[in-house]
């Protein structure tokens, strides 16, 4: 399911992996992995904890060999070039840097490695520093810094040595939300103006969204999909990916093909689908998913007024009277609406007790009270469709 090509014709590849596989004892921790990065991309590898990312990052900088396949920095087989001879660098969680030299020092020290002596160095080093915007704190020592200014310290270190590709392994990982927001920001910006190809490992869906050109998603060891962060949500290539990249409420029952698209028998009434997301075999079960921002909310007072306009306009259009088929409508109560940053996370149960989260938009109030009937509606185009037969597709609790 993977397409791991991804790269544009004519573009020049940074990184590319070839079939590689890494093991310790008997787990597999990357499991024959191809991938392709473009000189320049900013690539964020995203997956559960022990879903093989840190692994990847770490044959790439060569702090781990592979058992098979093959790792090209610029076109050229690297597996066997020490760590300290590749063109690529690394960004740790944890700043490292040396607490005894101050900051200009710790990023001239990046240049010492690089052979760079004198004046030379030093002019080198504070255009680093303008470039994190530290020009001021040339002086200080590390402790005296914040916990992000001493990440951009190590990020203008890893810097010097003017990397092909620089590997940032979780490196906003210690700070509080709003300094890894602003620090985002910073790293978006120095991309940008450097155009080095970056490869971000992140369990923070947020961050790897907000940053990356591209997106891998692995699970236990393999790439499960690849893709522009806007198709990956849109249009996950399993319910795993559709469930690990944002939330969706699930709806299980038998697939009927319907022209270009699917029925859904369920136990909540018969739902209209398109096209399933991978095949199903008619008569099996299959797992509907649909985002929260795409389900919406009616009072049941204007539903029947709605309905009522509806048959008029169908009545007067065609002469036939008959009560318009509204598709994909549930009957639900509000149980629960709380204001999420700027929007509406509602909760609803269907008389079965089956509970549904909906996201509305803020200011539109919904007109409902805690308690009301509803209708609870989607589009046929929202509904993202997939055989329900991987037992990993169970759907994860939302995420609050
Ligand atoms: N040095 C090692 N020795 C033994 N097993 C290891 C070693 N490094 C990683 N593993 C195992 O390989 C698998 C992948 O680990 P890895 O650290 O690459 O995952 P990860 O996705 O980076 O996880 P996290 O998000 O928790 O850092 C895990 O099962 C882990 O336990």
């Amino acid at each position: 399911m993977a397409d791991t090509s991804g790269v544009k014709a004519g573009t020049s590849v940074a990184l590319s992996l070839d079939g590689v596989t890494k093991r310790f004892g008997d787990t597999v921790a990357v499991d024959d992995v191809s991938l392709d990065v473009a000189a320049g991309e900013f690539v964020a590898i995203l997956g559960p904890s022990g879903s093989g990312k840190t692994t990847l990052m770490r044959l790439v900088a060569g702090f781990e060999s592979p058992e098979s396949g093959s790792i090209r920095l610029g076109g050229r087989i690297v597996n066997a070039v020490p760590a300290d001879k590749r063109p690529v660098n690394t960004v740790f969680q944890n700043y490292a840097l040396f607490p005894h030299l101050s900051v200009v020092d710790n990023v001239a020290y990046g240049l010492r490695m690089r052979g760079i002596r004198g004046p030379r160095r030093r002019a080198r080093a504070r255009e680093l520093l303008d470039l994190v915007r530290l020009t001021a704190f040339g002086t200080a020592k590390p402790h005296e810094l914040s916990g992000g200014m001493q990440q951009r310290v190590a990020l203008a270190r890893a810097l010097a040595r003017e990397p092909e590709v620089l590997l940032l392994d979780e490196p906003l990982g210690a700070l509080d939300r709003k300094l890894r927001d602003d620090m985002q920001a910073e790293l978006r910006r120095i991309h940008t103006e450097l155009g080095t190809t970056f490869v971000y490992v992140t369990h923070d869906q947020d961050e790897a969204f907000g940053l990356a050109d591209r997106l891998v998603i692995m699970r236990a060891g393999r790439i499960e999909q690849l893709g522009e962060p806007g198709a990956v949500y849109d249009r996950p290539g399993s319910a795993w990916a559709a469930n690990f990249v944002g939330d969706a409420n699930a709806i299980t029952g038998t697939y009927r093909p319907d022209g270009d698209g699917a029925r859904i028998e369920t136990d909540l009434g018969e739902f209209l689908a398109g096209a399933p997301i991978g095949s199903i075999e008619p008569g099996h079960a299959a797992t509907m998913l649909i985002r929260p921002e795409n389900l919406s909310l009616s009072p049941v007072a204007d539903q029947t007024r709605a309905d009522q306009t509806r048959a008029d306009q169908t009545r007067a259009a065609d002469g036939v009277r008959h009560r318009p088929e509204r598709a994909n409508a549930i009957s639900v109560r509000i149980r629960d609406q709380l204001a999420v940053g700027s929007r509406l996370k509602v909760t609803a149960v269907t008389p079965g007790g089956k509970s549904f989260e909906i996201l509305q938009p803020r200011p539109g109030r919904t007109g409902l009270s805690d308690g009301d009937d509803a209708i609870l509606e989607f589009e046929r185009s929202a509904v993202l469709l997939y055989a329900a037969d991987d037992p990993g597709d169970a759907p994860a609790p939302m995420k609050g």
